[in-house]
């Protein structure tokens, strides 16, 4: 590679510098930039400034081997020994011993979420996900306790201390949908075609009478109509309005299925969705606020909120998160499941930190055909707008019950990985499906599949990323992420570096969906855990100060002493403490 016999490096603890004036490194006592070109690329920086002189002014560096003279790109050596020692560093155990087998390109870039349940919930069971790849743990508040909540978040929380995993939480509020109940304890009940169900209002002191359901929404008796369409799950069992007595709606099984316990429900009039009184429920329920507050006192690192009507929900939530939540960060996800969600689409998803395409209800909502299109349009929204995006909902469903996946399902997972979603989901397949292991694996090795074949063949379409930073350093560190992602590619680098306090600087580079992975330095557990969530990334947690050289010292040693990098991996580094490219190989 001709970058590599470029002799940038000299002894100076410098940072090399590139003009077009002047092609040879120079190695400036002031960090200013004018524009920069390295091969191809041009990079604009302080010179469309409008203040250059200005102390805070952002430059921006290209440098190659830049690293200074504690590193000998001929020998290889570390002239001075690392400070600190090799557990400085956290990353994540799977991924660390993924790096030492099978080297940088064999790193998964599509993360996995997992719903936990029944199936998952033990602690060899959660670690058995953990092992099989899960970056986050899924915990849905309309089931259960929160009692069992906390303990599977115990459990998590225990496996990532004592066995190095860094498995996220998400909690995924129930939301003022209309469900049926718990079926009196039974785990699922069986509805032929032709039997006549009751579904009711009244509240059952002990056991629910045969073929009657639990209606938890107290207006459904008055809503609905005779004649009106009754879906269970979005239609996985349908029925037929035909009588109402009281609290009591009689109905007619046309479509037999298996109900299942707190399944949604959805009612159509004349081909239509009911939802007049669905858009009156608020979207978080005086239970959801109580969820909230259980989360924030566990400290989840997600919340995600179900059936997101407007933007403004999200805000006051996140407002309301900051206030109680001063130590920790909590992202909110907005799940993308009805009619309005579609249309206050790129609102919505600018006022969160990230996004559902919550297939199983936006199904119910929208007609099936229309659900692809919609999913294609969320990702690509939150990807243009630099937010994660979850693919969620029937991945994998037939292996609730069977110990391999239809060649349709393995077809649709294939499709949310080639659209560079950031990360899958499993919902009843690892929470009280039988092969919820098994399931991992597919969505695993079919994501590993799709990534190298794409990367392979270079097939991914390039995607036009806007600008979207509100001001000027934004943009640069915007334009920084764009070059150095485009230069990893046709460098073609092992890794790409990034140090970032705030994670931003990471899912801008993670936005580009670069060839190689992203290793992203954070200094808090915390931050560590959610980007876990994004594409591609790597996240470590590393104590880093503002001096560069210093931080990439110790960041080789550190990995190397780890065998996680060796000598002569090629790696560019951004950070957001410098607004520098640094283009070096591992000495
Ligand atoms: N905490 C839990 N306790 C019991 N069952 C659960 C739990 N979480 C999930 N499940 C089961 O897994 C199924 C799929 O999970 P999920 O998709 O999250 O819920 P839903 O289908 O209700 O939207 C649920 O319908 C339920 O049967
Ligand atoms: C993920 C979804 O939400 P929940 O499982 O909470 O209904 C969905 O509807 O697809
Ligand atoms: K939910
Ligand atoms: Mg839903």
């Amino acid at each position: 590679m001709s970058a590599r016999s470029l002799q940038f490096f000299t002894g100076s603890p410098r940072v090399a510098f590139l003009s077009k004036s002047n092609p040879k490194p120079s190695f400036p006592t002031t960090l200013r930039a004018s524009p920069i070109t390295f091969s191809n690329l041009s990079i604009k920086a302080s010179a469309s400034d409008p203040n250059p002189q200005s102390p805070s002014a952002p430059h921006v560096l290209v440098s190659y081997n830049g690293a200074g003279a504690a590193i000998s790109p001929s020998t290889g050596n570390v002239a001075s020994p690392p400070t600190g020692d090799v557990a400085a560093i956290e990353v994540d155990a799977v991924t660390e011993v993924e790096l030492k087998e099978n080297g940088f390109r064999s790193t998964r870039r599509t993360k996995l979420v997992c719903t936990i349940g029944p199936a998952t919930c033990a602690s060899e069971q959660l670690e058995a996900l953990a092992v099989g790849g899960m970056n986050v743990a899924r915990i849905n508040m309309c089931h259960g306790t929160r009692e069992w909540h906390r303990r599977v978040i115990e459990r998590v929380r225990r496996l990532n201390e004592e066995k190095g995993y860094a498995v996220a939480i998400m909690m995924d509020t129930e939301g003022s949908e209309i469900h049926m109940g718990d079926l009196g304890g039974a785990a699922s009940a069986k509805a032929e075609d032709g039997e006549i169900w009751t579904f009711s209002v009244r509240a059952f002191d002990s056991t629910l009478p045969e073929r009657t359901i639990n209606v938890n929404y107290d207006g459904f008796a008055e809503d609905v109509k005779i004649g009106d369409e009754l879906l269970v799950d979005g239609g996985m069992v349908r029925f037929e309005v035909i009588e109402k007595i009281g609290p009591d709606v009689k109905c007619l099984c046309t479509d037999p299925g298996l109900l299942l316990p707190r399944a949604n429900l959805t009612f159509w009039r004349n081909g239509s969705l009911v939802r007049e009184r669905n858009a009156m429920l608020p979207t978080i329920s005086s239970k959801d606020w109580l969820d909230i507050d259980f989360g924030i006192a566990e400290g989840v690192d997600f919340i995600a909120i179900s059936f997101v009507k407007s933007a403004d929900v999200i805000t006051h939530l996140k407002s309301y998160i900051a206030a109680r939540a001063r130590d920790a960060d909590i992202s909110v996800i907005a799940k993308i499941e009805s009619i309005d969600s579609l249309m206050n689409l790129e609102e919505i998803i600018l006022a969160s930190d990230g996004a559902m395409v919550a297939r199983g209800d936006l199904g119910a909502q929208i007609p099936l055909e229309k659900v692809p299109s919609a999913q294609q349009r969320i990702v690509q929204v939150c990807r243009q707008l630099n937010r994660p995006v979850i693919v969620a909902s029937q991945l994998l469903e037939s292996m609730i019950e069977y110990p391999t996946p239809t060649r349709a399902e393995v077809a649709d997972v294939s499709e949310a990985v080639r659209q560079r979603a950031d990360a899958l989901m499993l919902s009843g397949e690892s929470a009280m499906g039988q092969y919820p292991e098994k399931a991992l694996m597919v969505l695993r090795s079919v994501s590993l599949r799709i990534e190298k074949w794409w990367r392979e063949e270079k097939r991914h379409e390039a995607m036009e990323l806007p600008p979207i930073g509100s001001s000027f350093a934004d943009n640069i560190s915007e334009e920084i992420c764009i070059s150095a992602a485009k230069m990893a590619n046709n460098l073609g680098v092992d890794a790409l570096f990034v140090y970032t306090k705030s994670g931003h600087m990471a899912s801008l580079l993670s936005r580009c969906r670069p060839d190689c992975p992203i290793f992203a330095f954070t200094t808090a557990t915390s931050l560590r855990r959610r980007l876990n969530l994004q594409w591609g990334l790597i996240p470590f947690r590393l104590s880093f100060s503002d001096d560069m050289e210093s931080n990439l010292n110790k960041t080789f040693s550190l990995l190397k002493a780890r065998g996680m990098i060796k000598s002569g991996d090629l790696v560019i580094a951004v950070s957001d403490l410098l607004q520098s490219i640094q283009v070096m190989n591992v000495p």
